[in-house]
């Protein structure tokens, strides 16, 4: 792939040539990086994806999963979220043990591989429910991948359990948990998440129980949701972060940008300065610079089409990244700030969202093995020849 830099601005210029000669990203030039536009623009989404075709070549991976958020309570109350309710609320629920196992085993006829199971921080639960989820899901399914509790619920269940974080994640593990969202993220940055939520989880406290994790054998995700009050230097800032950090454990398997949907968020409804998620730019900008930041450190750049939609998720794959996330079933927590994509890509539509633009579907597990050998959901099969739960088609809706 030739990239010309010759046309365009002396300082970008710079930074992408010595990117391109195998020179780590620094904050500063990440941040310049981040603000380009136009031609500047073109040139870092070339560069992304060079180091793409570079580190992943043409093959783009999406996992089979299911999303399961037991609990819509939550007593934090974060401004830029609709999913919490309070306790009394109308539309307050908490799935039994029972209800979640039937979720996962109905997943697991349909193709799962993985669960990837979330929630509110309800004020009533026992900080051993997460452990009993994992349990009761493992008794059924023991080959199901448990991806589970953000950052926060491991805080929240610690602190109630008064455990530390490495003594409650290694009981988590040996009950079976796979591996942990790194959700709860927000931006790293002590001023904009007072902004976001108030008192949730610090900074410092999200890379510590991220690095528990990683210590006790759990491989985790990172995220960034962007675009409501933050800026170029928060992102530079919150990705650097976490690539120091990957430096010293290895833990990470993807970082994974989440755009801010603010359409119903009170964040966003309730404040004058809160900008409407982000722009296009910034979506391709973001994506294209974590590319260049992590090369050589998180080989995924996941696109979350919950929050791109498919069309920019599809088009992402030209300037860095390489894997589409979750086919994921059910969709609660953008749904309930407005998202307008649906709950569900099939696998299916996932193959023909990464053949359309010229790129090789790879079914993954959680952690980016291959999971070809369970895949039957190829389109060019007759429908006779694949899988029953592809035969069947069985519908999510009914217990959702
Ligand atoms: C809803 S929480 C569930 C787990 C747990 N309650 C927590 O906050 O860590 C998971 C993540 O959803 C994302 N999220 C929530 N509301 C969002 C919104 N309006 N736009 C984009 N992402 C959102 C945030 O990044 C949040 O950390
Ligand atoms: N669950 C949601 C995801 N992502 C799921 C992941 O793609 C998958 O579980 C992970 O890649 C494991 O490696 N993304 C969203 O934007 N919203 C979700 O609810
Ligand atoms: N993509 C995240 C999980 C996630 C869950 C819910 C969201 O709203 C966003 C992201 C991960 O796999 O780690
Ligand atoms: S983001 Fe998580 S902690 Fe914050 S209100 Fe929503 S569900 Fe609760």
């Amino acid at each position: 792939m030739i990239i010309n830099l010759s046309n365009i601005a002396t300082p970008i210029a710079k930074i992408l040539d010595s990117v391109l000669c195998g020179s780590e990203l620094t904050e500063q030039d990440a941040t310049a990086l981040l603000q380009c536009d136009g031609k500047e623009l073109k040139a870092v989404m070339d560069v992304a994806h060079s180091l793409r075709l570079k580190t992943n070549g043409k093959t783009t991976s999406y996992v089979v999963t299911r999303n399961i958020n037991f609990t819509n309570v939550c007593y934090m109350a974060c401004r830029f979220c609709n999913y919490g309710k309070a306790k009394d609320d109308a539309s307050a629920e908490l799935l039994s043990l029972n209800e979640i196992v039937a979720r996962a085993s109905q997943a697991h006829q349909r193709g799962a591989t993985e669960v990837c199971i979330q929630g509110g921080l309800h004020p009533d639960i026992s900080p051993y429910f997460y452990r009993d989820i994992v349990q009761a899901i493992k008794n059924e399914l023991p080959e199901l991948h448990i991806h589970a509790f953000s950052p926060f619920e491991i805080y929240y269940g610690a602190r109630k359990s008064r455990t530390s974080y490495v003594d409650f994640l290694a009981d988590l593990k040996q009950a079976g948990l796979g591996s942990v969202p790194g959700t709860a993220a927000e931006i790293l940055d002590t001023q904009v998440r007072q902004r976001l939520t108030k008192n949730k989880l610090s900074t410092q406290a999200w890379l510590e129980i991220i690095e528990a994790a990683h210590q006790v054998g759990l491989a985790s995700t990172a995220t960034m949701m962007y675009g409501h009050v933050d800026s170029a230097h928060h992102w530079a800032d919150h990705m650097v972060r976490i690539r120091e950090l990957q430096k010293r454990t290895g833990g990470f398997t993807e970082f994974v940008p989440l755009g801010f949907i603010h359409y119903d968020s009170p964040l966003y409804l309730e404040s004058t300065d809160v900008r409407p998620g982000p722009t296009r730019r910034e979506h391709m900008a973001i994506h294209a610079v974590a590319r260049i930041l992590f090369h050589g450190h998180i080989d995924n750049i996941q696109a979350s089409w919950v929050k791109l939609g498919p069309q920019l998720a599809m088009e992402s794959q030209a300037y860095g990244v390489n894997d589409l996330g979750g086919t994921l079933m059910n969709e609660s927590i953008s749904r309930a700030a407005g998202a307008l994509y649906g709950q569900e890509v099939t696998a299916d539509e996932m193959q023909k969202m990464i053949r359309s633009a010229g790129y090789l579907p790879r079914q993954r597990t959680t952690l980016y093995g291959d999971a070809a050998s369970i895949n039957e959901a190829c389109p060019d099969k007759p429908l006779e020849q694949r899988s029953p739960w592809q035969q069947q088609q069985i519908p999510v809706w009914e217990v959702a």
